[in-house]
């Protein structure tokens, strides 16, 4: 990994329909992740948060089944400028939201620079639906489909490509929340998916070893989008959609040094905490952590 670390904070929660995620970056960056970070030796340059403003009137329309679909795209296309001139410059981008659908701009930063880029989606949700096949129209439960090029014109066109990225070099973790269309889409596409099943079956280190050969040989480069709802809600609790059953504290920071130890991963973002409904910080705590282990710390 690189020895500069770029850190851009996105304070938007229009993705989805909880308030508060907006408040996730001041609550990371709170729970230290700048010293965090700095101790592991790292130049570590806080480029602060993307401007987000209030949603006009007109953006609050969802007329597509697509909430704030125009809030979203311009937030999105500013952060995408942001995290390509990260990357131009040589540094690490360390996003952290906010809700997931920054995931497309973060993609569209960062894709352009590689010819196959990865993407670890660690998460309860497959995060693959569109307006079609939404429960919610909520669009940080679409970032994933939009980056495979499906979806909304103006969100797959963000940073002006489309695709940013490659169903096959796609590999969800922790998966226990499918909508009907993203299953479909998952067999159709054939996206590698870890779900809750095989994590404790296999075990996480087993899992991530899977992960980690997967994608070592056909990428040049791996993001990881990390959702904290991901995780048990026992150990995350500060999240907006959270779902039983999730994968525990140790199992994260299992898969963290795994990750470290592949030397691998290229950029990263840490999404979806929700101070409002935290318990004392908690879940941007934990993050903070998973990055420290993310980025080499060990015990001994
Ligand atoms: N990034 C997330 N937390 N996504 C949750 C998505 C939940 C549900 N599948 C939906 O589309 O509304
Ligand atoms: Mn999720
Ligand atoms: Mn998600």
């Amino acid at each position: 990994m690189k020895k500069k670390i770029s850190i851009i904070g996105v304070p938007m929660d229009l993705g989805q329909s909880r308030r508060g995620v907006d408040m996730g970056p001041s609550a990371i960056r709170y729970a230290g992740v700048v010293e965090r970070l700095e101790k592991l030796s790292y130049q570590i340059h806080d480029k602060g948060d993307i401007e987000i403003g209030r949603p006009g009137k007109d953006e609050e329309a969802s007329d597509d089944n697509l909430k704030y679909l125009k809030a979203v795209v311009k937030a999105n296309t500013k952060l995408a400028e942001a995290v390509d001139q990260v990357v131009s410059a040589g540094d690490f981008p360390l996003i952290l939201g906010g809700d997931h659908s920054i995931a497309i701009g973060t993609l569209a930063g960062v894709s352009k620079h590689y010819q196959n880029l990865g993407v670890i989606w660690y998460d309860a949700h497959g995060d693959l639906n569109t307006s079609e096949t939404s429960p919610s129209g909520n669009i940080h439960g679409m970032p994933l489909a939009v980056s495979i090029g499906i979806g909304h014109a103006d969100l797959k066109h963000i940073g002006g490509y489309s695709p940013k990225i490659k169903p096959e070099n796609i590999v969800i973790i922790g998966a226990r929340s499918l909508d009907d269309g993203e299953k479909i889409l998952i067999r159709e596409k054939g996206i590698k998916v870890f779900t809750m099943h095989e994590i404790d079956r296999m075990g996480m280190a087993k899992v991530m070893e899977e992960t980690v050969s997967y994608l070592k040989d056909k990428t040049d480069g791996v993001h990881l989008s990390l959702d904290l709802d991901g995780l048990d809600p026992s150990d995350a609790p500060g999240v907006g959609t959270p779902v039983l059953g999730g994968i525990s504290y140790r199992e994260s920071h299992l898969a963290m040094e795994i990750l470290a130890e592949a030397k691998m991963i290229t950029s990263a973002e840490f999404v979806e905490v929700n101070p409002i409904i935290d318990e004392r910080n908690k879940t941007a705590t934990v993050a903070v952590e998973l990055m420290g282990s993310l980025f080499g710390e060990r015990l001994l």
